[in-house]
């Protein structure tokens, strides 16, 4: 099999979309002192998707969401011709050589990001090739269907996050993450209202229920230091990237305090990075994102390395370049799940691209034995919403 052709294409979201409410989620720009622009930064309403043909006439789909303009020319002019001609087979050559060649920029961050476009596509490909889904053969089924956790509960309105809660709850989801809406900022106060969102949200789903902590990289060492032994009671599973990824030495400092287990990694890019916070036990669970972090080649090695660290993984974002990999391997107890909504941050445009996302069904989703690749193929719905840059 022989590459022939490679497509990035960028889908910029114009339809409608819903203004985020009330405080909505703390994030790394809430630490300057301009805080009516930290929402405009967080939006993530495009995605470049990569097609790749082939020899056999088989094509594949990858995808990019970070920075996907600048991601899509990533490609366009320095990987397309990299892998061009050449075996998908090799993946393992082809993102040594996508790596390399763009070591001196493209290590961390968006050149990260386009190479995992790329890989993820191959994959595809080569689930297609031997009719077999892309977990089958990165380990095969280690689970009879992926526990996953409803992810949204935004800081809004306290009633309506209590109300988003039980009507999830009643779907059956058994864990839950959260959004805190205040930081160091907002003092005293914002502290009360972190923990009123808490206790709200604790109410309803109880105790027999996970419960998740986002901070968004929204506070910093000292506030978090301040916060842990308050959130304490509430027993979280974790508390997810409370300052910026970066700080390495905060992340451990926090997590050897040992009150509440620290999750990150949603912002880290390299095989390199992962050993780093693990080596430093920095993190209780590793959230790499496939889609950032090298694509499945390099997900499946930072998946041998969290399990020889004992460090589970609960990937960032769901989304089948996710769940092939949480499903193939014994390190990663859940996923993430982004219910389908109206367009708002974004993390839901996924299910406006692609056809073929699992759908969560009693806090559990499910993949199938008999689609090849990944089993994503384009929707055509809602085709005439996106400005598509070619
Ligand atoms: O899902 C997460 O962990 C994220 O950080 C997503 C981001 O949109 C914050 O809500
Ligand atoms: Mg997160």
């Amino acid at each position: 099999m022989k590459i022939t052709k490679v497509r990035a294409r960028t889908f910029e979201w114009k339809g409608k979309t819903v203004p985020p409410q009330g405080n909505f989620c703390s994030n790394a720009m809430d630490l300057l002192y301009s805080p009516q622009e930290t929402m405009k930064t967080f939006r993530f309403h495009g995605w470049t998707v990569v097609e790749i043909e082939t020899d056999t006439g088989l094509v594949g789909y990858g995808n990019v969401a970070l920075a996907p303009r600048i991601a899509k020319e990533i490609i366009d002019q320095y990987l397309s011709p990299l892998i061009m001609g050449q075996d998908p087979w090799d993946y393992e050559y082809l993102n040594q050589r996508m790596y390399r060649a763009t070591h001196a920029w493209g290590r961390k961050g968006v050149g990260m990001a386009a190479i995992s476009a790329v890989d993820i596509e191959l994959w595809d490909l080569l689930g297609k090739s031997v009719d077999k889904p892309v977990f089958k053969l990165l380990g095969g089924r280690t689970k009879e269907k992926i526990p996953c956790y409803y992810s949204k509960l935004y800081r809004t309105d306290l009633n309506e996050m209590q109300k988003e809660a039980e009507t999830y709850l009643k779907q059956g989801f058994k864990a839950f993450k959260m959004r805190f809406g205040y930081g160091p900022a907002h003092l005293q106060q914002g502290v009360t209202e972190n923990l009123k969102s808490v206790e709200a949200v604790r109410e309803v789903i109880g105790y027999d229920t996970d419960l998740m902590l986002e901070c968004y990289m929204g506070w910093n060492l000292e506030y978090t230091k301040r916060m842990l032994p308050k959130l304490a009671r509430f027993q979280p599973r974790w508390l997810e990237e409370p300052v910026i990824a970066d700080d390495i030495d905060g992340y451990a400092e926090l997590n050897a305090m040992n009150i509440v287990p620290i999750s990150g990694g949603e912002h880290e890019f390299s095989l390199y990075g992962f050993k780093q916070l693990l080596d430093r036990k920095a993190v209780s669970v590793v959230q790499y994102d496939t889609n950032r972090v090298g694509g499945i080649t390099m997900a499946h090695k930072i998946n041998a390395l969290c399990e020889a660290y004992s460090v589970p993984v609960v990937p960032h974002a769901g989304q089948m370049h996710n769940y092939h990999l949480t499903m193939s391997t014994l390190a990663s107890p859940m996923s993430e799940y982004f219910p389908m909504f109206d367009v708002e941050v974004g993390n839901e445009l996924f299910y406006y691209i692609f056809d073929g996302e699992p759908v969560a069904e009693d806090g559990f989703l499910q993949l199938r034995d008999d689609v090849p690749g990944l089993g994503l193929t384009l929707k055509t719905e809602y085709l005439d919403q996106f400005n598509i840059v070619e």
